[in-house]
């Protein structure tokens, strides 16, 4: 064995392999793996390495591996086939098949090109797996795959492995190469060749293999995943074979390309005597004879292949979820195997696959590692637990129903997902499903299988590519909003909750139609006291190159918290930095980041609620200073202002709070429920609190024109709110008329798609207001047709959503059953009283009441008064849906925002066909005629061609609303 390959030894070899190489100088992350002896916990460890684990950390680690499988044929029968060949190594290894006769020896002198090293290793039948300092290695037979994190230079292993399979196994030819990874964190930290996706690492592949194809997958400004593969050499059998006699020595035949003569993977200078405490346990890896198992596994043919690969990539992992794999400091010896046992254990990972064979690692101080064989499928997890780079990975060929509703045999990948993600509880995640080609399975379950049934998660992206004998699904998901839901698209909101850790106020929202452009300067808020400039510069540092940095209220804000200015060169670094911090955590404070805004004039912010204080900035310059430059303080300063309320609201209640400039920029008007104790400073700005009303309803201001109602729009979403609260929302005249207007300017809005309306969690509308009725005479209401302009609202023909509290009376009621869609609180009283005033409903009361209740239940309602519940509302048809009273007006938005994001003709065709159906004006068959005519119609659209078009492409379709 010695002999052979010191027989090819090419002294000058290291020099040609790490000819690319950067030096350590670079290599930031892992100096020095030592494992304890003590940490063996099981006969299958052969890692044997002196001291305790020491992991020097620089801050940040980059988390998101590398994978590479490099396949020498489909199966294990490559293997077989080959084995008789004249394998002259004296041990028995020479029992094993392929790939795995390779004495972990070799694989280690690979690991070291690549930089990372073994700690541990198990095996059964099928496979070994290998546990690396920076994640994993699995040796098939026939197939290798390696997957390593950090700044590892893991392509750099394949002309190593290339000849290392020339040499042990005969494999002569690769048969595929897979090379995937998603969006490095840390991009400039990456050494060669794994600085830049096109001009590094694909030319690298490019010039090893041919039909090579590489891909993008996802939004690039956003979670993308790369991917490289070949196409498939089918005549990779018979190639092994034909090469019976080929020496075994390494030529430029090992690949399927030529390789130019810097590339010639020449054998390194190998040390041929083992470490001493190495590969002690070496022999442990060997079987006597191949195993029935074995048998079965090398004899599954090409023709029968199947392989099936699923990844979940996490980031912004829950810090509390992710306590567990630090090293505790209870204990001095918590490291290592016997740790990562424990973790396996307490985080759930050992429950994920009951049966499988774990093999874990608790580095120091803090990340975990883990593989798990189950026969011939593996699991691995990689968790990079630190909150300024929070990671985790799982990755896993074991089989997966992709039937997204199959509850028979094994779980479905929903079920995978969820059970995996429940332990790392990250913000968000994608998922990349990589499944061998079957012509029987229908492609609309494989799409479906990564669905929208992850509670809390909402998917962003869905892409099936069907790649050369394979098919590919990425997702992507992110946490929805955890209180009220306008986050999603707040391109047009115009105030924003408090309580809502990653949402952004509009003005400086990244996608806001409505904002100023967004500048190269972020903001990041909620820092903690401990975080320096340095610091920031190390983190920030990464996503392009900083042109200035202020840290201006390292102060007391409130609770050691401050914010800090971030300046790049160019936009695109400073969206790159947004885009991945936002949301992040650094020192384990959640952070918030956006741009700077430009404000020479705020966007009109209508008051949405309440007015509990205004604060005015007055300027206390010690020293005069010029205009020009006193301005820039004031906006500066009110930023920051705006910023600092955040703090002061997130410590005290779930508040909501408006910003608007008033006065130019000197005062700065705010709107929030409840405030104590405010006393804010910034530079050479004092912040005085003038007036505090407290938390009380019916202090609002309204910053629009109208008196009664609120306003704002959510995106594609029109929101109207009733505002009357000491009238419990009663419906004046002058209300009504503000609520057409409303309704009109939607109706003419082209951008807005549907419209929700709602009142407050006490009224919705307690009815037409009586104090305005009370002397009306007949002869007035009559000449005025006194309620005539009630109708408006059954004029609009986009759809319109009640989002119903408390109660919902007389008009109220009336109010509701005009919406198209009505969803109410569980505590929502719903009635026609007027009985009891000495009038009957006037506003569509006894017709729309009885056509959706029947005459019965109409007549009793209409003529007692008597009010009636959400509960039986439902039941009757007149609400679709109840809801905790918190949840309404989230899920009516929701509700409408879904519709909204629809083709607005045909939403409008629906809605007028249904309206005709409840009209009872038409007969059935008029109805259904009616329907036909309007569905015919619907094929003189642009958008019906595009909505089916759309299907069979097995995409999302675009709207063009034509
Ligand atoms: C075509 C359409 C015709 C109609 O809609 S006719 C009207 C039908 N509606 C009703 O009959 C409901 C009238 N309101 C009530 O019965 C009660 O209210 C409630 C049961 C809804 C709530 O009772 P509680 O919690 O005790 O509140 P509160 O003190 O009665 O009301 C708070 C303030 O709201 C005013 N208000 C309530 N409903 C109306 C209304 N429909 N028109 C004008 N004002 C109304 C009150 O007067 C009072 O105000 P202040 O504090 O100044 O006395």
């Amino acid at each position: 064995m010695s002999d052979i390959i010191d027989s090819n030894v090419n002294p000058n070899t290291n020099d040609i392999i790490d000819s690319n190489i950067n030096t350590d100088a670079n290599y930031p992350k892992i100096n020095n793996i030592n494992i304890n002896t003590n940490d063996i916990i099981s006969n299958d460890h052969i890692a044997s390495i002196n001291d305790t684990a020491t992991i020097n950390y620089s801050g940040f680690f980059e988390g998101p591996e590398k994978l590479l499988e490099v396949w020498f044929g489909a199966s294990p029968a490559i293997a077989i086939k080959n084995r008789n060949h004249d394998y002259s190594g004296n041990d028995n290894r020479s029992k094993r098949i392929g790939l795995r006769q390779v004495k972990t020896q070799f694989w280690k002198e690979m690991l070291e090109i690549v930089k990372c090293q073994i700690i541990s290793v198990i095996s059964n039948d099928y496979v070994d797996a290998y546990l690396l300092s920076e994640s994993s290695l699995f040796v098939y037979p026939h197939k290798l795959i390696l997957k390593t994190c950090g700044t590892t230079k893991l392509l750099l292993a394949i002309p190593q492995l290339l000849k290392i399979a020339a040499e042990h196994c005969h494999f002569y030819k690769v048969w595929r190469v897979f090379y995937s990874r998603k969006r490095f964190m840390f991009p400039k930290q990456q050494l060669h060749p794994h600085k830049d996706w096109e001009n590094e690492e694909v030319t690298y592949l490019d010039n090893l293999f041919d039909n090579g194809a590489a891909y993008i997958v996802g939004r690039i400004n956003a979670d993308y995943w790369n991917l490289y593969l070949t196409s498939p050499q089918d005549d990779v059998l018979l190639d092994h074979q034909y090469q019976h006699s080929t020496p075994a020595i390494i030529t430029t035949t090992t690949t399927s390309k030529t390789l130019p003569p810097h590339h010639i993977p020449e054998p390194p200078i190998i040390d041929m005597h083992p470490p001493t405490n190495f590969l002690d346990s070496e022999e442990e890896l060997e079987q006597d004879t191949l195993s029935p198992t074995t048998m079965k596994a090398i004899t599954t043919t090409a023709s029968e292949f199947q392989d099936q690969t699923i990844e979940i990539l996490m980031t912004n992992l829950d810090s509390s979820s992710v306590q567990k794999f630090y090293q505790s400091n209870a204990s001095n010896n918590e490291a290592g195997t016997k740790d990562g046992a424990r973790i396996d254990k307490e985080s759930g990972l050992a429950n994920l696959y009951p049966g499988a064979k774990l093999d874990s690692f608790l580095f120091t101080p803090c990340g975990y590692s883990a593989n798990a064989l189950l026969d011939e499928n593996y699991f691995t997890v990689h968790v990079t637990p630190e909150p300024s780079c929070s990671y985790a990975s799982f990755e896993s060929n074991i089989p997966l129903s992709l039937h997204y509703n199959d509850s028979s045999t094994c779980s479905t990948v929903s079920d995978l997902i969820r059970n995996v993600i429940s332990i790392f509880n990250p913000g968000k995640f994608s998922v990349t499903l990589f499944t061998s080609t079957d012509s029987r399975r229908d492609k609309r379950h494989l799409v479906a299988s990564l669905g929208d049934d992850i509670v809390r998660f909402v998917r962003k992206d869905r892409i099936l590519y069907e790649l050369d004998g394979y098919d590919l699904i990425f997702a992507h998901f992110e946490k929805k909003s955890r209180s009220r839901s306008y986050s999603k698209s707040r391109s047009r909101s115009l105030s924003y909750s408090r309580s809502r850790s990653r949402s952004l106020p509009p003005s400086r929202s990244r996608r806001g139609a409505s904002s100023p452009a967004p500048l190269t300067k972020i903001i990041v808020e909620k820092l903690t006291k401990n975080v320096t400039v340095a610091h920031l510069q190390e983190i920030f540092g990464t996503f392009g190159t900083i042109t200035h940095i202020d840290l201006p209220i390292n102060k007391k804000w409130n609770a050691n918290r401050g914010i800090a200015y971030i300046e790049y060169s160019t936009r695109t670094e400073a969206e790159r930095a947004v885009s991945y911090m936002d949301g992040g955590q650094l020192d384990g404070t959640e952070l918030t980041c956006a741009f700077v805004p430009r404000r020479p004039s705020p966007p009109p912010i209508p008051a949405r609620r309440r007015v509990s204080i205004i604060l005015i900035f007055t300027t206390k310059y010690k020293q005069q200073q010029d205009t020009a430059h006193h301005h820039v303080d004031l906006v500066q300063a009110a930023t920051e202002a705006e910023l600092a309320l955040q703090f002061v609201a997130a410590d005290t209640q779930d508040l909501d709070l408006d910003l608007r400039f008033v006065d130019d920029v000197h005062i700065l008007r705010v709107r929030i429920v409840h405030v104590v104790d405010l006393e804010l400073r910034t530079q050479g700005v004092e912040v005085e609190v003038t007036r505090s009303v407290g938390a009380t309803e019916g202090t609002s201001e309204p910053v629009s024109s109208y008196k009664n109602i609120l306003i704002e729009s959510n995106g594609k979403v029109g929101l109207i709110t009733l505002n009357r609260p000491k009238a419990l929302n009663a419906l004046s005249s002058e209300l009504f008329h503000e609520i057409n207007d409303a309704l009109e300017k939607y109706q003419n809005d082209p951008e807005i798609g549907a419209i929700v309306i709602t009142g407050s969690d006490r009224a919705f509308a307690a009815g037409a207001d009586i104090k305005e009725m009370q002397d009306k005479t007949f002869a007035e209401v009559y000449k005025s047709n006194f309620l005539g302009h009630w109708g408006k609202i059954n004029e609009i023909r986009k759809p319109i959503i009640a989002a119903v509290n408390g109660f919902a009376l007389g008009g109220g009621c009336e109010l509701a059953m005009s919406c198209d869609i009505v969803y109410a609180g569980v505590k929502a009283t719903f009635g026609q009283p007027e009985i009891k005033l000495g009038v009957i409903p006037g506003a569509g009361g006894t017709q729309r009441l009885t056509r959706a209740i029947g005459k019965s239940k109409a007549m009793e309602i209409v003529l007692s008064g008597r009010n009636f519940t959400a509960e039986e509302a439902e039941r009757w048809g007149i609400v679709s849906k109840v809801l905790p009273v918190d949840k309404v007006l989230e899920e009516a938005i929701n509700l409408a925002q879904q519709i909204a994001s629809l083709s607005q003709p045909v939403v409008q065709a629906g809605k007028e066909s249904v309206n005709n159906g409840t009209s009872f004006e038409l007969s059935l068959k008029e109805g259904c005629h009616f329907e036909r005519r309007l569905f015919q119609g619907t094929f003189a659209l642009r958008d019906q061609k595009e909505g089916m078009k759309a299907f069979i492409e097995k995409r999302e379709p675009k709207w063009t609303n034509e």
